[in-house]
């Protein structure tokens, strides 16, 4: 395709490289949380205020943790105030969302080729349909996007009965532009878009502006008008209940404590409410042997025990066994979460590090979940406020996403597939997860400028940005897999962006075969551990080594876009890192050895408004102070996929940085063939690894471990193990 200022060597894709191990492309592994939208959960939780990175035993994570793992048989309320039973994912199926029940539901398929909510139950002509549309969905893994026109689509297909008529003018559009009209209130009956449940990722400004509803009158007819404020106001009382069913919980934690006191510390009720049972036993390395030997434990001794380890992590003195050792609770621990959510050893242990005790429980919790489903509006084709008005008009239950964005809304519920709509396929959205929008935010690319998109496929980012541009300047959208860039191009087309050059590079080429940009984004290839909820196979088939190799290309990548930046640039000289990935290896480390190696770049502030702050030091390493301006995101505390931000600002080099330059001229950027593949060899010459070394060697230490080998004396300093 053809871009102002295309070179005509782009205008054929010239990498031919293997396609990568590309995550959403194994679907193999069930979702036991399929079809559920996660109960919405206020912006930066209870923990925000906490440091992270320290295994801190507080009696509130515990707290939470214990709500997280259910006994068996009790009822606990949920934040909501519904008192319904919360379920542990072996043994009982999650809540449901309410609005599941009444509806019939069309396959909604996410961006990244996740299904959203469960099949239309006896609507199969729109399963059918849906199932061939979705093949084009925007981050799906298949090549091929709907190849059909608009008249192929039988655009009487979606409505039900009962179309939803809903205005969509009264929500808060007010952002999306300052020409749009004012539309006059007009009368309808009551949408159901009054019903909606709250709001994901709420904003501090979203929970204040429930104020203004105060003393109206509730038994006023639902108009057009007051559906918004009404809706606040509903919100406001939901968040009211939570908070009283919150503190009751609370206080029934504290009673249950107090009675710890009282009574034999160990009691403990057995599944059917007896309070006879035996007291709760750590097992010894032998038993624990034993136990495997004879096939493991069933699931109600894995939940106990995690609770009970949980909550002896929490006041170890006073609760654990006499004798016991803190780091024995904490395998055992990690051990009973490998099995009771599916994690292979080292990635349950890995991911466990990141939190304290109890809201590492919440974390995988929330894996468990699937996230929101959310559209963004292709401002070069519609506007917010209309797109929300056709879609609410085909029986869809949307409401924005939040202050953060202008393009954003979320579906909670549709009587039609939402990725076969004629909206869809006339480009006027994108199937696109919340976080993604975060990266372009933050990267925030203006009008003629010239864009990297360093590994762009399917899009979701590269036409977001196409519309932040108004169509103008030109953006490079690369992708090293040649497959993944006909959907990337389907969409571009989808999307009428007229300002997107397709190629495809392996991104460590660049800024060989081009370079000068005013901005770059690198949305590097990473584990995935942010999505397991939408791909599960994560859970067991990422080893140490694919996370020391993707570091590896992770630490290339980034060298290459920063060079592949204009430090001269007088409107931009920006990069923004991103990865939906939460391990400190592929983004703190990433971001802290890009600070090292170019000292002509500086981290800055993101420009978003919620996320928590990087780690500026974990397990023994210490990054640049300035990694506290990177962000992350989480399922448990964002309700959005786990996350990873950083923004960069290119200076020139002055003289110093030269002579650093010169320091690391081994370090240039190099031509590699390997992409990504943890079978394949990373050719890394030129590339810095010998600081990768004492953790390759630790790896090997412990695989010969494994096989019950000896392993050899360590040569260089490792990284503390496990604290
Ligand atoms: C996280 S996905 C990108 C998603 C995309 N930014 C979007 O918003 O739709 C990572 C992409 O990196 C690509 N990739 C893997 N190795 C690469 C490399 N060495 N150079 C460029 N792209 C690469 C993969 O093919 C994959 O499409």
């Amino acid at each position: 395709m053809a871009g102002p200022g295309m070179p005509s060597s782009l205008t054929s894709n010239s990498c031919s490289q293997q396609a990568p191990v590309f995550l959403t492309s194994l679907r193999t592994m069930g979702r036991r949380a399929k079809g559920k939208q996660a109960d919405p959960v206020p912006l930066e939780s209870q923990y925000s205020s906490k440091k992270l990175g320290k295994r801190k035993a507080e009696a509130d994570d515990a707290e939470e943790a214990l709500k997280s793992i259910q006994r068996p048989t009790k009822k606990i309320k949920d934040l909501n105030g519904k008192g319904k039973e919360k379920s542990s994912s072996k043994t009982k199926s999650k809540p449901s969302n309410s609005l599941d029940k009444k509806k019939k539901k069309a396959d909604i398929v996410s961006d990244d080729g996740s299904e959203g909510w469960e099949d239309v139950e006896d609507a199969e002509d729109l399963k059918k349909h849906a199932k061939s549309l979705f093949k084009g969905s925007d981050e799906s893994d298949d090549d091929g996007a709907f190849e059909g026109t608009l008249d192929d689509v039988d655009f009487d297909e979606g409505e039900n009965d009962d179309p939803l008529q809903g205005p969509a003018q009264d929500f808060d559009f007010d952002s999306d532009s300052s020409e749009e009209p004012e539309l006059p209130p007009s009368k309808s009956k009551k949408s159901k878009q009054a019903e909606r449940p709250k709001k994901i990722i709420p904003t501090a400004s979203d929970a204040s502006s429930s104020d203004d509803s105060e003393g109206e009158n509730n038994d006023e007819p639902v108009t057009m008008a007051n559906m918004a404020t009404r809706s606040r106001k509903l919100e406001a009382k939901a968040k009211a209940e939570a908070d009283f069913a919150a503190e009751e919980l609370q206080a029934e934690a504290r009673a249950a404590e107090e009675d710890d006191e009282d009574v034999d510390m160990d009691a403990e009720e057995d599944a059917n409410g007896d309070m006879s049972v035996e007291p709760f036993h750590l097992p010894t390395a032998v038993e624990r042997e034993e136990e495997k030997a004879s096939g493991g434990p069933d699931v109600h001794t894995v939940q106990r025990r995690m609770r009970e380890c949980v909550r002896a992590l929490s006041k170890f003195s006073r609760r654990a066994e006499k004798g016991r050792s803190r780091s024995e609770y904490i395998d055992q621990l990690v051990a009973d979460i490998a099995s009771y959510y599916g994690y292979n050893d080292f990635l349950a242990e890995k991911l466990f590090q990141l939190f304290p005790v109890g809201e590492a429980i919440e974390f995988f919790e929330a894996n468990e979940v699937s996230r929101p489903v959310t559209i963004r509006t292709n401002t070069l084709r519609t506007r917010r406020r209309d797109l929300a008005q056709a879609l609410v008009n085909r029986g869809v239950n949307l409401e924005p996403i939040g202050k953060w964005t202008n393009v954003g809304l979320q579906v909670f519920e549709s009587s039609v597939p939402i990725g076969a709509t004629p909206e869809y396929l006339a480009g006027h959205y994108m199937l696109q997860a919340a976080s993604s929008f975060l990266p372009v935010i933050a990267l925030s690319p203006a009008p003629n400028e010239r864009v990297l998109d360093m590994a762009s496929a399917p899009g979701g980012k590269t036409t977001h940005m196409a519309a932040l541009m108004q169509n103008t300047g030109v953006i490079f959208a690369n992708d090293a897999n040649k497959a993944r860039t006909k959907s990337l191009t389907a969409n571009v087309h989808r999307l009428g962006c007229k300002n997107v050059v397709v190629c495809s590079y392996d991104g460590r080429e660049f800024p060989k075969v081009l370079g000068g940009f005013d901005r770059v984004l690198l949305d590097a290839p990473c584990s995935g551990t942010g999505v397991i909820s939408k791909d599960a196979s994560v859970k067991i088939n990422k080893s140490e080594r694919d996370f020391t190799l993707l570091s590896h290309l992770q630490k290339q990548l980034i060298l290459c876009a920063i060079d592949s930046v204009n430090p001269e640039s007088k409107t931009g000289g920006y990069i923004v890192y991103s990865t939906c990935s939460v391990t400190v290896d592929e983004n703190e480390a990433v971001v802290d050895y890009a600070l090292r190696k170019r000292p002509n770049v500086k981290l800055i502030d993101t420009g978003l408004e919620f996320g928590r702050e990087g780690f500026t030091s974990y397990r023994g390493k210490t990054f640049h102070p300035s990694v506290n301006l990177t962000r992350r995101f989480y399922p448990h505390v964002h309700n959005m996929d786990g996350f990873f931000i950083a923004k960069f600002k290119v200076e020139k080099r002055s003289k110093a940085t030269e002579s650093e330059k010169a320091k690391n001229a081994k370090e240039e950027p190099v031509m590699v063939d390997d992409e990504f593949n943890p079978d394949a060899k990373v050719d890394l010459a030129g590339f810095d690894s010998d600081e990768d070394k004492p953790y390759l060697e630790e790896a090997k230490r412990k695989r010969m471990k494994a096989k019950g080998l000896r392993p050899p004396p360590r040569t260089q300093t490792v990284v503390e193990s496990k604290a």
